[in-house]
């Protein structure tokens, strides 16, 4: 031992050649070539360490997924940061296993980032098993249909406040450019704050705290480091708490996130210990529904806390970027965008009407429209499971642990599913008997499928069909010529730096 101490500078060449030998072999020669997952057909390594991650960020992500599958099949071998595997997969088959015959055997990988897990706690998006039916249960009635017809003129008179701030920032001119991501999320965080919580952010007139908090968190400009960062976050969790400016800027952010919903618990909880809670948000209805429960089935302060804060991520990211997809669509295709308009005119001669919730459901083409653009573009364009057992897909073996990416782009995009037009958007399809009877929930996936999908759906349909009714009924959309974006990599894909429209007043 001492002979060892006195003579350590004389093993420290062998020490560092054996952890670079072990470090190669870890992250290069078992990934690329011992491993059972490389049997799996994908793209060739371009880089050393990083796997096939300069094509997925250089190209549209979610286009670079889909013709993977056009290149290699339903189940592809792609490979992220030090040539880590992830299994993408757009069998549709396959999809429908893993969603809803054998959900709980697909872990939600989205906890695997650290920010993840501080952002989304306890909530049922990160909750698995027995934990999750039993909060979804709870859950449930919150959103059923008698609750969202309930709020449906709340979300009309919020959208309304976006009608009339275009409408003064157009002024006497007839049309104008405007960064309709600018509006859009706060419209989305306005109406799940009233809707969700009966919280009134005002996001559209004031300066808001939590906006701005949830705004610096999802617009994080996406350089190449910043990707390096958030990946490296995976393998190296203490990396999110170094003080990097990224890191601090999002730490910022939380404490405000968590600090507001909170607040918005104990307001709930403490109304309704004193008899007051007579508010019909889904916070509310959740309140009431837990007093109800045993004590064992009850959410607890942190799960109900947890709740909010994933609503509303879950709630205002998600429909923003839909709506912000379905007008970018409608102004690429003026032909479409004017037949909706003559459904709309037709529905509401008076512009000055107020939509009811029947009226709305009426419409078609609206319908179509948007289940269109869900397709096209859906906004949550991929989602991460991890397997919890080793199995054999498509005659793969996949090891338990293995990271999976269902590529809903891809699935959405496959012409031997939808068609040699797969990426058109061409909302009359909708209409056709013939191409309606052939589209499955295991097919069009917007929402997902099986005992995790959107508990929310019925809710953003609603609030999309408003949003579109009354910002099409008065407004024409066009492109902005020469204007280009990326979409975002992560979470959900909106366009970054945001999206600028020629915005015009309708006639009559
Ligand atoms: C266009 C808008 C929306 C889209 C495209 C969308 C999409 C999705 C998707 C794909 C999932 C599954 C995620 C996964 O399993 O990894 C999901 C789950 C969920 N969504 Fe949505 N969502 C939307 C709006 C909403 C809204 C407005 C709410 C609530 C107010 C909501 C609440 C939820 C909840 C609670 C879950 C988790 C369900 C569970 O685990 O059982 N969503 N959503």
């Amino acid at each position: 031992m001492i002979y060892f101490l006195t003579n350590f500078k004389n093993y420290i060449p062998y020490i560092i050649a054996a952890f670079i030998g072990y470090f190669f072999y870890k992250y290069y020669i078992y990934p690329l070539y011992i491993s059972p997952l490389c049997r799996i057909p994908g793209p060739p390594v371009e880089r050393l360490f990083f796997g096939n991650l300069i094509s997925f960020f250089k190209n549209d992500p979610d286009i670079y997924l889909a013709r993977l599958k056009e290149q290699y099949g339903g189940v592809v071998l792609f490979r992220s940061f030090f040539n880590s595997p992830v299994v993408v997969i757009t069998d549709h088959k396959l999809i429908q296993h893993i969603l809803v015959n054998n959900t709980y055997d697909y872990v939600r990988a989205i906890a695997d980032r650290p920010e993840a897990r501080d952002m989304l706690g306890k909530s049922i998006f990160v909750v698995e098993g027995n934990v999750h039916k039993r909060q979804r249960k709870i859950m449930n009635p919150a959103f059923s249909f008698t609750n969202i017809k309930g709020v449906f003129p709340t979300v009309v008179q919020i959208v309304n406040k976006l009608k009339d701030s275009w409408m003064k920032q157009i002024g006497d001119k007839n049309e104008g450019t405007i960064t309709v991501t600018t509006m859009l999320p706060k419209i989305a965080l306005d109406i799940i704050g009233l809707v969700g919580f009966g919280y009134e952010f005002n996001s559209t007139t004031t300066e808001s705290e939590l906006a701005r908090a949830y705004e610096t968190i999802t617009s994080e400009k996406q350089t190449p480091s910043y990707f390096m960062l958030i990946i490296a976050t995976i393998f190296f969790p203490f990396i999110s708490k170094l003080p990097f400016g990224r890191n601090l800027r999002f730490q910022k952010s939380l404490k405000v996130i968590k600090a507001y919903s909170d607040k918005i618990v104990l307001e709930r909880k403490n109304k309704f210990s004193q008899g007051k809670l007579e508010e019909q948000d889904l916070l509310s209805i959740l309140v009431r529904i837990n007093d109800e429960l045993s004590d064992g089935e009850k959410l607890t302060h942190e799960e109900l806390k947890s709740q909010v804060m994933s609503f509303l991520i879950a709630g205002h990211e998600t429909t923003s970027t839909a709506s912000t997809w379905a007008l970018y669509l409608l102004a690429k295709h003026p032909d479409i965008q004017n037949r909706l308009r003559e459904e709309l005119v037709e529905a509401f001669p008076d512009r000055s009407h107020q939509p009811t919730f029947d009226e709305i459901e009426c419409l078609k083409y609206l319908d179509c429209v948007i289940k269109e653009a869900l397709r096209v573009i859906p906004p949550v364009p991929s989602i991460p499971r991890r397997t919890t057992k080793d199995e054999t897909m498509n005659g793969y073996f996949i090891p338990k642990g293995t990271l999976l990416i269902i590529s809903i782009y891809g699935v959405h995009h496959d012409s031997s599913l939808w068609g040699k037009n797969a990426s058109k958007f061409e909302p009359s399809k909708w209409l056709d008997p013939e191409m309606k009877s052939k589209i499955t929930n295991s097919i069009y996936l917007p929402f997902i499928n099986g005992p995790k999908n959107c508990m929310g759906m019925k809710f953003a349909l609603m609030e999309l069909k408003v949003i579109l009714a009354i910002l099409i009924r008065n407004f024409a959309f066009k492109e902005v010529e020469g204007y280009t974006f990326k979409k975002r990599h992560f979470g959900n894909n909106k366009p970054l730096p945001g999206l600028d429209l020629i915005v015009s007043k309708v006639d009559n």
